[in-house]
């Protein structure tokens, strides 16, 4: 038997923090100093090779995107493509890979959020969605990894750092103070229970917390103080109940990254692998379109008036009827003593959800009447700024 080393290799300056195992409490088993490099010693049998994929020169044709196969993010991610009329067909909920019928040559597979991570650098996959605390923690600032869309509205939530409520961090509401408590020291560092190996550790160094040791486990974290197998947790949080109910605080400067799912893609596959280009940029077309449009209305309503362009004026003058490039305002005609006139004008704005009802007062105020507001389906712009944004940081 050998030792078999994984390195965690870590974009990193020297920090002394040290990694073990959760399962063994015991304050004598052995920790290794981080320098640069995480190292979890495991015991394994000679000649064996680890290898995270295949290699990068794989020569498929297909492209692959990689979606959560389990988990919270699973169903809203499914639900996100369908309503961008790009429905996943998975025959069976235990097949692990599946497609998308509108996106010829494109495979979907199914996979754990870290693996989706792994795999896109591996080469194994090309497009991913995950959660961004996922792929900051696994991508560890690998600039193969590009978010092609940073906000697809689910799965928010954010890494913080969470303490005890009473003994002594009974009056600790901040990082700062968290930092100078006498209580750590070199031989008894802060222990923090987290499953964020790279981002805990980097985020203690960025603060200049220096005694700070970590253990990780998969889940429950939130047990880990009462226990006292540690002092503090780093661990999502979304509605705050789960630390709520274990008597945890989140602290003032203690948040490491806010989350929310996001589109990433491969750089490599992105530039090298026919067809990836194209399929991002429908994928991104067809997501931005659904998301502008679930934040708006359509609202239609008649108006009076003796042309369009002062029906537009009056309409201006308000501050929540701008629409997205302004008004459309079209002449309602009608018959009158056998001569055909337009006196009212149809107008036809779209309006952000949250301002809705501000908008119908405003609306009313300049004399609109028979105010119908339906839902959006897609709002398709000219080109989409991520689109412009990604073309230019691939150096197209
Ligand atoms: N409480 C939460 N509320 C909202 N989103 C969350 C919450 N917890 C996690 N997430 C998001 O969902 C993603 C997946 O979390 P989930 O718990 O489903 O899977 P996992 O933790 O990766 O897997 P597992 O818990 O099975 O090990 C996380 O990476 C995060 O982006
Ligand atoms: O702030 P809240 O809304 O209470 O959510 C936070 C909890 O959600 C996640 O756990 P999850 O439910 O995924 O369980 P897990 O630990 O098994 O992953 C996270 O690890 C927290 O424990
Ligand atoms: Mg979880």
């Amino acid at each position: 038997m050998m030792n078999l080393t994984l390195q965690l290799s870590l974009q990193c300056a020297p920090l002394h923090v040290s990694v073990k195992s959760s399962t063994s409490t015991s304050t004598s088993t052995a920790t290794r100093s981080w320098s640069c490099y995480a190292s979890l010693s495991i015991p394994q049998p000679s000649n064996v090779n680890v290898l995270n994929g295949t290699p990068l020169s794989s020569d498929r044709k297909e492209i692959r995107l990689g979606l959560p196969s389990k988990g919270r993010m699973s169903n809203d991610t499914l639900e996100l493509l369908k309503n961008c009329q790009l429905s996943v067909k998975q025959s069976n909920p235990r097949q692990y890979v599946a497609e998308i019928p509108q996106l010829s040559n494109l495979e979907v597979w199914f996979q754990r959020p870290k693996d989706i991570v792994r795999k896109l650098l591996s080469g194994d996959l090309d497009l991913g969605i995950v959660g961004l605390d996922t792929l900051s923690e696994y991508g560890q600032g690998n600039g193969d990894l590009i978010i092609v869309h940073e906000a697809l509205e689910y799965g928010d939530c954010r890494l913080s750092l969470a303490i005890p409520q009473y003994g002594i961090f009974e009056n600790i509401n901040s990082l700062e103070e968290l930092a100078k408590m006498p209580q750590w020291t070199e031989n008894k560092p802060l222990r923090v229970a987290t499953g964020f190996t790279y981002l805990g550790p980097k985020f203690m160094r960025e603060n200049g917390l220096k005694h700070v040791t970590f253990s990780t486990a998969d889940g429950a974290l939130e047990a880990a103080p009462a226990m006292g197998i540690a002092d503090a947790i780093l661990d999502l949080v979304s509605s705050g109940t789960t630390l709520r109910e274990n008597n945890l605080k989140e602290i003032e400067g203690g948040t490491v990254l806010e989350s929310q799912a996001v589109l990433v893609a491969s750089r490599k596959s992105m530039v090298q692998r026919k067809g990836v280009l194209e399929t991002t940029h429908e994928i991104l077309e067809r997501l931005e379109a659904h998301l502008r449009a679930i934040g708006q209305f359509t609202v239609t309503a008649n108006m009076r008036g003796s042309s369009a362009e002062e029906v537009a004026e009056r309409v201006l003058s308000q501050p929540s009827l701008s629409g997205l490039q302004g008004p459309t305002i079209s002449p309602v005609f009608c018959k009158r003593d056998g001569k055909v006139t337009a006196d009212y004008y149809a107008i036809v704005i779209c309006v952000p959800k949250k301002a809705l009802y501000k908008s119908i007062q405003q609306l009313r105020a300049i004399g609109g009447s028979g105010v119908l507001i339906s839902p959006l389906t897609y709002i398709f712009d000219e080109e989409t700024p991520r689109w412009r944004q990604l073309l230019s940081e691939l150096g197209l």
